[in-house]
């Protein structure tokens, strides 16, 4: 599996051009392309990026990347993430890592968004992995009663004994909704109750997935049907 990320690391580290503004995601592909793009700094790419982590921030800069602000009167040119799941159309389901918010935030700051993943994140339909949705703790019960009500079943994400914390300080709720027949409308339900800061389906955002499998690299966009 590391190999594979490796893979779809190096792949995406190829559309990274000298001089570009980009983003970086979270998670363990996107620390692999971090790598990737801190060997070719040391060989002199310069480029600067805006991270969606602390991690990925802290990550970048022992890699000896430039961290930046984001950028207001321009867009970043391209923004790389990882996902939990990739469904058709590129819908992708994200947050498995707590990251979702500002991974969003990255995402919506850029041209485009590029997707890096091992063939395991590719999935006919999303929802076997729970839904991440970040929410405000105060009242977090009454946030979680009112997802439970369209249907789901919420679990406060847990660090040992106590509450995840994003980045942002809020916590998150996994929702295990069985299999999402419409992000869509989920999304749009879910977004809108009180207490919901993000939630983690990210839909016609991504332009292209880069996915790795045994048999090689596989560039998907949005039209296209998954054979790797
Ligand atoms: O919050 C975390 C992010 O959405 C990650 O991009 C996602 O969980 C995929 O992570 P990984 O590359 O470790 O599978």
């Amino acid at each position: 599996m590391d190999q594979l990320k490796r893979m779809a690391a190096e792949a995406a580290a190829e559309y990274v051009k000298d001089g570009m503004k980009i983003g970086l995601g979270s998670g363990s592909t996107v620390f692999e392309f971090v790598r990737v793009l801190g060997e070719k700094a040391k060989e002199g790419l310069n480029i600067q990026a805006v991270a969606a982590s602390r991690k990925t921030e802290a990550l970048a800069k022992a890699c000896g990347i430039h961290i930046i602000d984001f950028p207001t009167k321009e867009k970043l040119e391209v923004a790389f993430d990882g996902a939990d799941e990739i469904a058709p159309g590129l819908m992708l389901l994200k947050g498995g890592g707590g990251s979702l918010l500002r991974e969003k935030l990255v995402a919506a700051a850029a041209k485009r968004l590029v997707v890096l993943a091992d063939e395991s994140k590719l999935v006919e339909e999303l929802g076997a992995f729970k839904l991440p949705v970040e929410i405000i703790p105060f009242g977090w019960e009454t946030t979680a009663l009112r997802i439970e009500a369209l249907g789901g079943v919420a679990s406060l994400r847990q660090t040992g004994q106590s509450p995840f914390v994003s980045d942002n300080h809020n916590w998150i709720l996994d929702c295990d909704f069985g299999n999402i027949r419409d992000p869509y409308s989920l999304h749009e339900k879910v977004k809108k109750l009180v207490g919901v800061v993000e939630t983690g389906l990210f839909l016609d955002m991504a332009c292209e997935a880069i996915v790795a499998s045994k048999n090689g690299i596989h560039h998907i966009t949005k039209g296209d049907e998954f054979n790797v």
